[in-house]
């Protein structure tokens, strides 16, 4: 507390910290106040500071707060032995329900006071960061002033600031300062974030001029998400992902859990997702999460996967039953197997692009006409590792050709990479949902999620080894950077699933037009595999 100097660069001013942590007041060096104007001074502070400690920690501590009222009252009113009563029986009721029902204690009691801690570590350590950084601006009035934290808004597992910057210090500069921040507040990692959607009813919502709509960064404002544990610490359990029922929601897949807390879903309706991570990194979870969670669709036959798996079906080769087509490329033929494949499905992009046109701009699923999900284990060995430049050539063309023109009429492909180099990561801008897993290189992270993503939190080079599964999502009109971690299946839930959910008959009209040399499934009746 008190008064301390910050150094030449304030021209002889002297920061007074005791006004607070958002706004630094400058006094005078030489201004004198008599020692009753201190003392008084002083204990007004101090009584502030008590008053803001207790009301804060009542407000967020609500029970453990109730329980030393309690005992207060208890011991005012005379009754030491009664308050030594409900002290131990406090005690055994926080010890009993500590060790019975730990998640819902930690929910309740932990977290609370955890939040609490992490605004008072706010208010001490804001300022000095904020000066360390040299964020610091002085108005004509000499005032010095540093980036003022205007709202708070805290969840269990991070908070997210509104910090109002002063005229003249950049949303860039004070970028710069994230990680000294980030130390500062204890914190695990801290981000800028795109502005948090603000709840208006929808009669006020459509009758404001767009052109003054708030958009994703509101200006003179940054929102700075702090996070805290980590929830993704331990392994998702991905056995009940297929619990959803018969219906499938193809706009929100679930595959795993967010740094939030909440859980990760995925959109594969009109989009593709790339997803790139070094060996070890938990593609396969991924590819495993979106097919268990799909299985119901693809059982009721909304759905139909077909799969390219360049490891001769190591990875995907463990759920068969659930693809209507698997190319496995380990025979003689494998370039041309793979080439035809792709094709066949570029053919299939235009015959539904062609049925849709003039009718609907995107597709419904239907048993008649079916999602289809297109999963190709590695990208790089059907685009840059094909000998062959004019098969090469015929492959690249039909990819491009299904990137373009799948996604409207229900065909989404899931494109996994191992490494992403310049010239895979030419497809890069038709995926438009990219996750990035552990990656051996920062470079390769803009390449990957797209430019500037490394700069705005996406550190996959960090991921530990020890945490596969875990990475980064980026979603094509959406600012934000999200860190998640998909469940894992291990192999007996994938044999399970694959037996549970294997595709029933096909509808005529419904079956997917792929070049198809050898069916893993005998055609069936109304099977249009050409
Ligand atoms: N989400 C996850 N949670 C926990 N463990 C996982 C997860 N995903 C993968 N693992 C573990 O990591 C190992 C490697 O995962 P996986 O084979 O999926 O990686 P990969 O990225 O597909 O690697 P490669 O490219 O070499 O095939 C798995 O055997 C499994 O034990």
């Amino acid at each position: 507390m008190g008064v301390s100097r910050v150094g030449s660069w304030t021209s002889g001013l002297v920061v007074d910290r005791d006004a607070g942590w958002q706004q630094l007041r400058v006094a005078k060096a030489s201004r004198r106040r008599s020692i009753a104007g201190r003392v008084v001074r002083l204990l007004v502070a101090g009584l502030r500071w008590l008053t803001v400690l207790v009301c804060g920690f009542a407000y967020h501590n609500p029970i453990p707060a109730a329980l030393l009222a309690l005992i207060g009252a208890l011991l005012a009113f005379g009754l030491p032995w009664a308050a030594l009563g409900a002290v131990l029986l406090a005690a055994a009721g926080v010890v009993a329900w500590f060790l019975l029902a730990p998640e819902l204690f930690d929910r309740w009691v932990v977290s609370p006071g955890r939040r609490w801690w992490r605004r008072r570590r706010y208010a001490a350590a804001w300022a000095d960061v904020m000066v360390a950084g040299r964020l610091v601006v002085t108005d004509r009035r000499r005032r010095e002033l540093v980036p003022k934290v205007a709202r708070i808004r805290q969840g269990r597992f991070a908070d997210v600031l509104t910090v109002r910057l002063p005229n003249g210090i950049t949303r860039e500069a004070f970028a710069e300062h994230l990680d000294a921040l980030a130390q500062a507040m204890r914190a695990r990692e801290a981000r800028i974030v795109p502005a948090p959607g603000r709840w208006a009813p929808g009669w006020l919502r459509n009758r404001a001029a767009a052109e003054f709509a708030p958009g994703v960064h509101k200006p003179g404002r940054v929102f700075v998400r702090l996070a805290f544990g980590d929830p993704l610490a331990h392994v998702i359990a991905g056995n009940q992902l297929a619990d959803d029922g018969e219906d499938v929601d193809h706009s929100a897949v679930r595959v795993g859990r967010r740094d939030d807390g909440a859980e990760w879903r995925v959109s594969l309706l009109g989009t593709h997702v790339l997803l790139a991570g070094a060996t070890g990194a938990g593609k396969g979870s991924v590819l495993w999460a979106i097919l268990a969670s799909m299985g119901p669709a693809i059982r009721a036959g909304t759905a139909q996967v077909v799969g390219l798996d360049p490891k001769g079906g190591m990875e995907l080769g463990f759920g068969r039953e659930l693809f209507r087509h698997l190319v496995t490329m380990d025979g003689p033929d494998a370039e041309d197997e793979a080439v035809a494949f792709l094709e066949g499905l570029a053919e299939e992009a235009d015959r539904r692009a062609g049925m849709l046109a003039g009718r609907a701009r995107t597709l419904s699923p239907s048993v008649e006409l079916p999602f289809v999900l297109i999963i190709i284990d590695e990208l790089a060995s059907v685009t840059a590792f094909i000998s062959d430049s004019k098969r090469r050539q015929r492959a690249d063309a039909a990819l491009g050709r299904l990137l373009t023109k799948g996604r409207a009429p229900g065909m989404c492909v899931v494109g996994a990479l191992q490494d992403p180099r310049k010239d895979v990561v030419k497809w890069r801008d038709l995926f438009p949902t990219r996750i990035a897993l552990r990656l051996v290189e920062a470079g390769q992270v803009d390449l990957v999620l797209g430019d500037g993503a490394h700069a705005r939190g996406a550190r996959c080079e960090a991921i530990a080894t020890t945490t596969p599964g875990v990475g980064y999502v980026a979603e094509d009109g959406a600012a934000a950077i999200t860190r998640v971690r998909a469940a894992y299946l291990t192999d007996e839930d994938i044999r399970r699933i694959a037996a549970t959910y294997r595709p029933g008959p096909v509808d005529a009209g419904g079956g997917l037009r792929v070049v198809d040399s050898e069916p893993d499934h005998p055609p069936e009746a109304g099977d249009l595999a050409a």
